[in-house]
């Protein structure tokens, strides 16, 4: 017998062009196009993986990132297990507006925790040659904003790709495994208060 997959909905968000759609197609198909056009809107992929031996189906959210789509994707967001925030190294405004996005993404996908919420940070464009954004910048700004896990990434060249999804996957199954624990854990408390009679009248 197979073991059931999870479904997990991991949404891309960041300004328009800095190749959040050319990473999810990266991703689940293994092809770059160089002439894409602006999403419009919202679009989905799913990419079936497994996570420490766990089988997965990931579905991907890619939204549109221009100012002018911002009601058309919003709607979306709830739902959202993981959120990627994707900035351009070679575009330092994509990397300024990333805590806009958080803000965002915090608001209307309505998270009640969100430093509990696993946000996963990737700045994009790694192959190109001229840098706005220096990896320790980002680090930094990573550390500070609730210790997100960042990764360069190409989805032109596929570097890092897959280990930034996978790690988003990785994030999710670890928040579940809290919570389970923490209501395993009140069941337990629970039970001793009734039989100890200590909370009782
Ligand atoms: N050099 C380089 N170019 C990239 C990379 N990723 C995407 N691009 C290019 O950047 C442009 C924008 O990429 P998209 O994937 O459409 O960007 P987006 O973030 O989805 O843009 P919106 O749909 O407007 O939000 C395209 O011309 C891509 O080919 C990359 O890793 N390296």
């Amino acid at each position: 017998m197979t073991a059931k997959s999870s479904l997990l909905k991991v949404i891309l968000l960041g300004d328009g062009g800095v190749g959040k759609s050319s990473l999810m197609n990266r991703y689940v198909t293994n092809k770059f196009d160089s002439h894409l056009f602006h999403t419009i809107g919202v679009e989905f992929l799913n990419k079936d993986l497994e996570v420490e031996g766990r089988p997965v189906t990931m579905q991907i959210w890619d939204t549109a990132g221009q100012e002018r789509f911002r009601s058309l994707r919003t709607p979306f967001y709830r739902g959202s297990d993981c959120c990627l925030l994707t900035f351009s190294v070679d575009d330092s405004q994509s990397f300024v507006n990333l805590a806009n996005w958080k803000k965002e993404f915090v608001y209307y996908a309505d998270v009640k925790d969100p430093d509990g919420f696993p946000f996963v940070v990737l700045g994009n464009k790694l192959d190109v040659a001229e840098r706005q954004v220096t990896a320790e910048e980002a680090r930094r700004w990573c550390r500070e904003n609730g210790d997100h896990p960042y990764y360069e990434t190409s989805a032109k060249d596929a570097t890092n790709v897959a280990a930034a999804f996978e790690e988003a996957a990785r994030r999710v199954l670890a928040v579940d495994e809290r919570a389970e624990h923490l209501m395993a854990t009140d069941t337990v408390n629970l039970h001793r208060k009734s039989r100890s009679g200590a909370t009782c009248c």
